[in-house]
């Protein structure tokens, strides 16, 4: 199963990660970051539908997506087209990530930067920290509850907010359990990659009405936004469409519908 396979690939890289830089160190850095962290949150609230873009060079079910990947311009891009907020891939093997695009990045915008991983280690979060992320992903099929719950703390004590992703029923009543107020709902499934918006409609009408709900996955027109809206969407995660536009700002001013 590809989720399987790409934690455990996850885990060859962090091991790699803490020979390099062990985990006092990196928590070490992370406690002294004075860096306060943009509101991610506040920025999927804004009024109308909130936009996080993905830089993305790779995925597994795709395969390469941008030949000519330059991730920072990729960001300033978005940025300039007034996108709510930037996510980016750091996983290496799959997504041809990497942690230095997520700090390069950092370094160029102003907005809430996710990080995009399969985070289940505490190492994970404080590298998200030193890298200057805003926000984590954690992704509830590679998780329990406590492991949830422990990683969750961990980010906000350092000032991270958590997108807490869920595929199905059993996902999503597990981080409500858990009081995750960010929850992104999923409509690819990870485990077979096939791709259905129907997936939001069924899961939004369980998300408690306070928490903040993006719908992740497979939108490529204004009219896939407005559907998930209607379903009750705050926000959506859109990496493809954005990474395939000849014209990132057209793309983005038609996906909000104002064309
Ligand atoms: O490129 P898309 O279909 O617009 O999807 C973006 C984003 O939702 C997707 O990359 C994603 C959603 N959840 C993930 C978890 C890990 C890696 C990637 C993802």
């Amino acid at each position: 199963m590809i989720l399987d396979d790409i934690v455990e690939k996850r885990r060859e890289q962090l091991e790699r990660e803490k020979e390099n830089f062990p985990l006092e160190d990196m928590k070490e850095m992370a406690l002294n970051s004075r860096r306060v962290s943009l509101d991610f949150k506040a920025a999927l609230k804004a009024d109308g539908i909130s936009i996080i873009s993905e830089v993305k060079k790779a995925s597994p079910s795709r395969g390469i997506i941008s030949e000519d990947f330059r991730p920072t311009e990729q960001a300033k891009a978005y940025e300039e087209a007034g996108v709510d907020a930037i996510s980016c891939l750091t996983e290496e093997h799959f997504f041809k990530g990497a942690d230095k695009y997520l700090a390069d990045i950092r370094a160029s915008v102003n907005l809430p930067i996710l990080r995009k991983d399969f985070i289940f280690d505490e190492y994970q979060i404080y590298e998200a920290k030193v890298l200057g992320a805003d926000a984590v992903l954690l992704i509830a099929a590679i998780l329990s509850e406590e492991e949830l719950i422990k990683l969750s703390r961990l980010a906000a004590s350092l000032g991270l907010f958590c997108l807490t992703e869920v595929h199905n029923e059993e996902e999503l009543q597990k981080v409500v359990r858990c009081k995750c107020d960010i929850i992104g709902i999923n409509n690819r499934d990870l485990k077979t990659f096939h791709v259905d918006l129907n997936t939001t409609k069924r899961l939004a009408k369980l998300v408690p009405y306070d928490a903040v709900l993006v719908s992740e996955s497979g939108m490529k027109n204004g009219n896939d936004i407005k559907e998930v809206k209607e379903y009750g969407a705050d926000a959506v995660l859109i990496g493809e469409t954005l990474m395939r536009s000849g014209d990132i700002k057209n793309t983005i001013n038609e996906l909000r519908g104002s064309l």
